[in-house]
């Protein structure tokens, strides 16, 4: 997607999306990082931060879509505050069912505060973020969904943490920069499959947006052997990527690279 400033028009593309959605259920859906509101001022994202409420009108709008297409619908990110009176948001990335109930939220919880190599831009996300605490994975009648976002990917013990507890799939919603994106997004993307034997379904914002901003694109679906089986152009926006997968193509995988056993005898010397 090509998010802009405004909620509802941007649940206005995401609707558009969902009616080419392949039949096949179950599905996910991974929409990218920051997917209701991108490029607006900080104050104006405050403004539309809701609690974490199935009343809340977002919430309730992205609950009705997830149960109108009978899919798991994760919202990339959306800014939400658990006391009305907070001045910052967390990033939070929303997993509602099929049935339309929200099923977990992860906050992110590496925030961007750099400066992007060639010097154009510089970003401090923590200025009006509050990072997560919090290492999320949720339950799905497809096996154990990990939750991370955006510049999570450069920190893989994240990940490795999302494979202890079970994951199959990862959800990587994104709105990587145009200049780290072309230089480390597939291959950070890949490297996590990889590691942790992984799926990876990787949304992305791209194109350049109300406040200047441009993005990389190339959303990906990645397979536990590290093979990009889908991807976005990075031009046509908005863009589905969409794989059918087979969930017990991890097993040879696993067992033939043990990499999980093996972590838990080095992590002993690494760790202590
Ligand atoms: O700010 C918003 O509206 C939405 N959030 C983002 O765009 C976030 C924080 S600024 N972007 C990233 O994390 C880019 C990471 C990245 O590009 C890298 O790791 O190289």
């Amino acid at each position: 997607m090509t998010s802009l400033p405004e909620p509802q028009q941007n649940l206005k593309i995401i609707e558009q999306l969902l009616q080419q959605l392949p039949a096949a259920r179950p599905q996910l859906v991974v929409l990218p990082e920051a997917c209701l509101c991108f490029g607006a001022g900080d104050k104006q994202q405050r403004s539309y931060a809701e609690l974490y409420s199935e009343t809340a009108p977002l919430q309730a709008q992205l609950a009705q879509l997830a149960a109108q297409h009978g899919i798991y619908l994760l919202v990339g990110t959306m800014p939400i505050v658990d006391d009305e009176a907070a001045e910052k948001f967390s990033a939070a990335s929303l997993l509602f069912g099929p049935d339309g109930k929200c099923l977990a939220r992860y906050n992110k919880i590496h925030l961007f505060d750099v400066d992007v190599a060639d010097n154009t831009k510089t970003y401090r996300e923590s200025k009006w973020t509050e990072a997560g605490q919090e290492v999320v994975t949720v339950a799905t009648e497809f096996g154990t969904l990990g939750l991370a976002v955006c510049y999570d990917v450069r920190f893989p013990e994240l990940f490795r943490a999302l494979r202890d507890k079970g994951a199959a799939i990862i959800a990587l919603p994104s709105a990587f920069t145009k200049v780290t994106g072309a230089a480390h997004w597939q291959v950070l993307t890949r490297a996590r499959a990889i590691e942790q034997q992984c799926f990876v379904v990787a949304g992305a914002q791209v194109g350049t947006h109300a406040n200047g901003r441009e993005t990389y694109g190339h959303a990906l679906i990645i397979d536990g052997w590290g093979n990009v089986v889908s991807e976005c152009d990075g031009v046509t926006s908005p863009c589905l990527a969409t794989a059918s997968v087979e969930l017990d193509s991890l097993q040879p995988i696993r067992s033939n690279i043990p990499v999980a056993k093996h972590f838990a005898r080095s992590k002993k010397v690494i760790h202590e």
